[in-house]
């Protein structure tokens, strides 16, 4: 459905040297200094999936959809979507997509939303009966109904969101792009539009493309995830093997009925946190378990409540923002923790 193959972009990014003189001298003579956003990214994205695509702030994943869309031209590799090249073939590939950039708005400022909407239908053509039954739809799903007689201007930051996403899908795309969808939301709209773009892509099979910042929305709606560092993929794959690949390690606390002086550390266990009768344990469940982290406390001391804690998914991800899959080399196993007294 999308095929990005070895998908390049290179700024060209004018220089002028200072003053009048340097202004002038670049009118005539321009400079350009090359910056690279995106390096040899290749992909593909099969009907139905809902993929995130991830990254620190100027990663490149932007520029990216901007080139998958064909706002943009690559400066090398190439992108198929829906078998066409889509800058090359912008008109055909506006009606089998929907993009949606999540601090701009594509709705008209002063109309009333039932009146943008109207529009946005008249141009892809929507059927008058399939857009009387869409809106229905959206304005249960996305709890439109009071809004559509409000102009734009006067939405607030969610209100647009979902009005922006209805606007989107009128036409019923194939593909949409969504960067930053819940960006600036409260839960209650976050935990809405999620909802909303799951059912989309369940009963229209509609395919995803998702950029965020917000790992909830990942968690929540991708099976799959792109990780793109410094304008490369360092990672194409099921967001559950990132999970067993970095969230090796789980917390486990014990609350203990006396002090826990002398206690010997259980094997594979490392300290995190120790009160009189409270203690935090990290271990590596590739190396030994909760079941035999507790049970060698509890063969010690009395333990009165325990609770184990999952590694969560903005910590995996910082690490390997922090360049953990470049580190990551299969076999190579943390450095194993030594028995010890606590
Ligand atoms: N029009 C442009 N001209 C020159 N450089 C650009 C342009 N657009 C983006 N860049 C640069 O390309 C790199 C990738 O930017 P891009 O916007 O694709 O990143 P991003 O991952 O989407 O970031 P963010 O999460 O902040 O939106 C950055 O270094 C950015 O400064």
């Amino acid at each position: 459905m999308i095929q990005a193959e070895n998908l390049t972009k290179v700024y060209k990014i004018p220089e002028k040297d200072p003053g009048v003189a340097g202004a002038v001298k670049a009118l005539f003579r321009p400079r350009y200094k090359a910056k690279p956003a995106v390096t040899d990214v290749s992909f593909t994205v099969e009907p139905g999936e809902i993929v995130g695509y991830i990254g620190v702030n100027g990663a490149g994943k932007s520029t990216t959809i901007k080139m998958l869309t064909g706002i943009l031209v690559p400066t090398a590799g190439q992108v198929r979507v829906l078998g066409r090249d889509p800058h090359r073939d912008r008109v055909a590939n506006a009606r089998d997509i929907g993009v949606v950039f999540g601090q701009r708005t594509q709705l008209w400022w002063d109309l009333a939303l039932i009146e943008s909407l109207t529009m946005v239908g008249r141009i892809y053509e929507v059927p008058d009966a399939r857009f009387k039954q869409l809106m229905d739809e959206f304005a249960e799903t996305l709890e439109l109904k009071e809004l559509l007689k409000i102009p734009i201007r006067n939405m607030s930051l969610g209100q647009k969101m979902r009005a922006e996403l209805a606007a989107t899908l009128i036409h019923e795309p194939r593909i949409v792009y969504l960067d930053e969808p819940t960006i600036g939301l409260d839960l209650l709209v976050k935990e809405r539009i999620r909802a909303f773009i799951k059912r989309v892509n369940q009963e229209n099979g509609t395919t995803v493309i998702l950029t965020t910042h917000d790992l909830g929305d990942i968690e929540e709606l991708c099976k799959r995830v792109l990780i793109i560092d410094n304008g490369a993929l360092i990672y194409d794959g099921p967001l559950a093997t990132i999970k067993d690949r970095f969230g090796k390690y789980r917390e486990i606390t014990f609350e203990t009925a006396a002090d826990l002086n002398g206690l010997a550390l259980p094997d594979g266990a490392e300290l995190l946190e120790k009160e009189e009768r409270k203690l935090s344990l990290r271990f590596d469940r590739t190396q030994t378990s909760a079941s035999r982290v507790s049970a060698a406390i509890m063969s010690q001391i009395e333990v009165l409540d325990l609770s184990l804690k999952e590694p969560d998914l903005s910590m995996i991800v910082k690490q390997i923002y922090l360049g953990g899959l470049k580190n990551d080399k299969p076999g190579v196993e943390s450095s194993p923790v030594i028995s010890q007294a606590i």
